[in-house]
């Protein structure tokens, strides 16, 4: 018999500025919080349901509430990956469920989960879609030397290339969100290295990867919306060169390092990123950002408020979690 308590709250936090990509715009960042209670101590989770996935806030609670009374009743955390499928809900009580053993234990998730020692992370810090001249200015005024520009439709080039002149000193990732036109993918790559880019994310629909062939090439690509769990890292392998790595789509912390070390085994590079989200999401992710070549973990600084406690960015780079907020 447990003693465990399970909350579920959705929040809904107003952006600091509209954040585009290819597939369209939003204002506010809807996520679902989790907190689990139990002898006197709390573990926190978080999640973003995605309608690309198939998920709304109305599914994900309902997927979570389903888990109440297993949760309640102590189910582990190790049970959880058998009883649920990988996506945000799962995400959310994973989560919870580390940092609730971190706090009983008093067993920090690094240790607990044989990551290596927290340290600051260079995050990338995202420029969204927009026009070039207008991508151009608001990279002179993004913080850090790794800027994610959103790509997506027409004047793809154009905008890299206003990007790189306004900011010749910054690394660029492109991230299509599954939008880059086909007809534009050779004069992109063939031209992204000498305009500071150093990885082309997801730049066709996850349908289309057929077409994709591993092959070397002066920048890497990197699935996302394609890459889910590490059951999909055999496939992918033949066909990216990294995969973006996100515990929304693992569900959570525990099937996102089994990902990590399966995406390493097949010779893959690894970023880690987020959804639109605060501190509590991110905190996982910059504990494993210690294993990953590149990180992408850029939500807080979207958010008009952040949780108590929330991560410190500075110059693109973010502090690890202190305990007080997770882990
Ligand atoms: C917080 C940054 C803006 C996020 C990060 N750098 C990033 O680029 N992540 C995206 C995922 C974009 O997230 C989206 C897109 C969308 O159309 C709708 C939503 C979200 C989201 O987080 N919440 C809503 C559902 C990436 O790597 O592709
Ligand atoms: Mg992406």
């Amino acid at each position: 018999m447990s003693n465990r308590h399970l909350e579920i709250t959705a929040v809904s936090s107003p952006l600091r500025a509209a954040f585009a990509i290819s597939r369209g715009a939003k204002t506010e960042a809807v996520t679902l919080r989790v907190r689990l209670q139990q002898d006197g101590a709390t573990g926190w989770g978080e999640c973003v349901p995605y309608a690309r996935y198939g998920e709304t806030v109305e599914s994900v609670t309902a997927a979570i509430e389903a888990m109440r009374g297993a949760i309640e009743e102590g189910l582990t955390r190790v049970e959880l990956q058998e009883r649920m499928p990988a996506g945000a809900a799962r995400c959310a009580l994973d989560c919870a469920l580390w940092d609730l053993e971190a706090k009983t234990s008093g067993t920090p998730v690094w240790q607990l989960a044989g990551l290596p020692e927290p340290k600051p992370v260079e995050t990338a810090v995202t420029v969204t879609l927009d026009t070039p001249e207008a991508m151009a200015e608001a990279a002179k005024t993004t913080q850090g030397r790794l800027l994610k520009l959103k790509l997506g439709g027409a004047e793809d080039l154009k905008r890299i290339e206003a990007v790189h002149l306004a900011r010749p000193d910054a690394r660029l990732i492109v991230d299509a969100n599954e939008g880059l036109l086909p007809a534009d993918f050779p004069a992109i790559s063939k031209a992204a290295a000498g305009l500071g880019v150093v990885l082309i994310e997801q730049p066709f629909p996850a349908s289309d990867d057929e077409a994709l062939v591993r092959r070397p090439a002066p920048v890497a690509i990197c699935a996302d919306e394609s890459a889910h769990t590490s059951s999909d890292i055999q496939d992918l392998a033949r066909r990216y060169d990294a995969v973006n790595v996100k515990l929304d789509k693992t569900g959570g912390l525990t099937e996102a390092l089994a990902m990590v070390h399966a995406a390493r085994a097949s010779g893959m590079g690894v970023m880690i990123g987020c959804m639109v989200a605060g501190s509590i999401s991110m905190a996982p992710a910059v504990l494993l950002a210690g294993l990953c070549d590149a990180a992408d973990l850029d939500g807080p600084l979207w958010l008009k408020e952040d949780v108590a406690n929330g991560l410190t960015y500075r110059d693109g780079w973010v502090e690890p979690p202190t305990g007080a907020l997770w882990g």
